[in-house]
């Protein structure tokens, strides 16, 4: 079973547009658990561009489903995930002035600083994943880290997608193998979409979480967020 959690980022963009509270964040995460979803998920940057520090203080308090809280592991994101407690935390190795998330950890060169972010996060009772590119010896280096998961960072999949979907899932198959044979938990998530997600469900083996949010968000302005949050989970089956 892969569970679907829905990134709010994009809800947090369009509210902040325009400096009130229009859309409310936590009524849209609300409704969208009760579509269906069985997360939500958010990655607040250091400028606030998106989610502030207080939209996960208080997304907090009111999801019911799972909760991750996504970021580089800076002394602020660690205090407000120690804080916060979500059920999950998922270091991203972004830089400040990142448009997006664009590459994962190097696992083997910050091995002794992400082995101590880890143990911080476990020893609060935080499920903690690791965002890495689909190169083995990256998955390897999550493992030596303590790290329950890993997040396949998505983007290469769903830009080759569309040229071969053969050739795009190829390294995430043999990351994903070699996870399973490690004991490493299996989440995934960057750029997926309806168009790609249900042929990667069909060929990762042990595929835990997907996290989506861009193209889940541009998908709804069509069809509806209800709508859409059930065709997720359809082809999440
Ligand atoms: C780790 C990851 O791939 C997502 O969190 C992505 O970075 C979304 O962040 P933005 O909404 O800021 O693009
Ligand atoms: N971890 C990936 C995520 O939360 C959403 O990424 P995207 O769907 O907005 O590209």
């Amino acid at each position: 079973m892969t569970k679907l959690s829905v990134n709010v980022n994009k809800i947090a963009t369009l509210r902040n547009s325009r400096g009130g509270n229009v859309p409310n964040l936590l009524t849209v995460a609300q409704d969208i658990e009760r579509f269906g979803a069985e997360g939500i998920t958010v990655h607040p940057r250091p400028d606030e561009r998106h989610i502030r520090y207080q939209d996960t203080r208080d997304l907090a308090k009111r999801v019911t489903t799972e909760f991750n809280v996504e970021g580089n592991p800076n002394p602020k994101f660690i205090a407000l995930v120690l804080e916060t407690k979500p059920t999950q935390v998922t270091l991203v190795p972004d830089a400040v002035d990142a448009i997006t998330s664009n590459a994962g950890w190097d696992t083997v060169q910050h091995a002794d600083f992400l082995t101590k972010v880890i143990a911080t996060f476990k020893s609060a009772g935080i499920r903690t994943s690791i965002f890495v590119d689909p190169v083995i010896s990256m998955v390897e280096g999550a493992k030596a880290t303590g790290a329950d998961r890993i997040e396949l960072y998505t983007e290469s999949y769903a830009k080759e997608y569309t040229m071969s979907k053969e050739k795009a899932i190829a390294p995430f198959v043999s990351a994903a193998h070699r996870a399973n044979e490690l004991g490493i938990g299996i989440n995934a998530g960057h750029d997926l979409s309806l168009e790609n997600i249900q042929y990667f469900k069909a060929n990762i083996p042990g595929l835990l979480e997907v996290s989506i949010g861009h193209a889940l968000i541009c998908e709804s302005l069509y069809l509806g967020l209800e709508n859409v949050v059930q065709m997720y989970l359809n082809k999440l089956k």
